[in-house]
């Protein structure tokens, strides 16, 4: 069954890939602007620290944020996903893995990473932004940082969250404290990893 074998292919592919950092952002972000050169910083830093990056594969800002990470020397990895408009893994992958089910793939976003940064992006940002902040909140994983970086770009989210929705009391303050904001790289990844190094302080070298 193609469900069935997209988990277990998922499973087996990064089963032995190491701490990790989930990198959303938009398939759109064009090479050569600040918001790639941003991705293109937040995967070289991540690896710095030890981290695989772990991307959708595709263009924009999962490429920039592959790019960092191979560049660096790290394991660059792509959950591609089979689109209408397929492009296929950008060129700094490597360790690929192609999807049908956006489901499936997101498992693996999620079960394989200690973290996560969210670059700009759009609704499939957003998307993957609010299950693994839902994930977070409910418990079913463990509670893992969510840094959004681009106070610009995410600040009017950000306030409308703390304003709106907090007051309105749909979610908690305690929900909305798991999101983080900067603009500042080496912070971002200092979030992720610091609370990375406290939910497992030891890990086998
Ligand atoms: C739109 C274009 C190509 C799309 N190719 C994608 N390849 C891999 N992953 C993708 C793609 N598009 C969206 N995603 C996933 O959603 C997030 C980005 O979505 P957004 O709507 O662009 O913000 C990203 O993190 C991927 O996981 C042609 O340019």
């Amino acid at each position: 069954m193609r469900i069935q074998s997209e988990f277990v292919e998922g499973f087996g592919a990064l089963a032995e890939l190491g701490p990790a950092v989930s990198v959303f952002g938009s398939a759109r972000t064009k090479p050569g602007t600040p918001f790639y050169e941003m991705g293109t910083q937040v995967g070289r830093r991540l690896v710095e620290q030890g981290y695989a990056v772990i991307t959708g594969g595709g263009p924009g800002a999962m490429e920039a944020a592959n790019k960092g990470a191979r560049d660096a020397g790290g394991a660059s990895v792509g959950l591609g996903i089979e689109l209408p408009f397929e492009q296929g893994l950008n060129e700094y992958v490597n360790l690929g893995v192609n999807f049908r089910y956006f489901f499936a793939r997101k498992t693996m976003f999620v079960k394989y990473a200690q973290g996560f940064i969210v670059l700009p992006g759009g609704f499939g940002t957003l998307d993957e932004l609010f299950e693994a902040v839902t994930l977070v909140q409910t418990q079913k994983v463990t509670s893992f940082p969510i840094v959004l970086m681009g106070t610009e770009y995410w600040g009017g989210l950000f306030d409308w969250l703390r304003g709106t929705v907090l007051d309105a009391g749909t979610v908690s303050r305690k929900d909305v404290d798991l999101l983080h904001l900067t603009d500042d790289v080496d912070e971002a990844v200092r979030m992720v990893t610091e609370s990375d190094e406290q939910v497992a302080p030891k890990r086998p070298e």
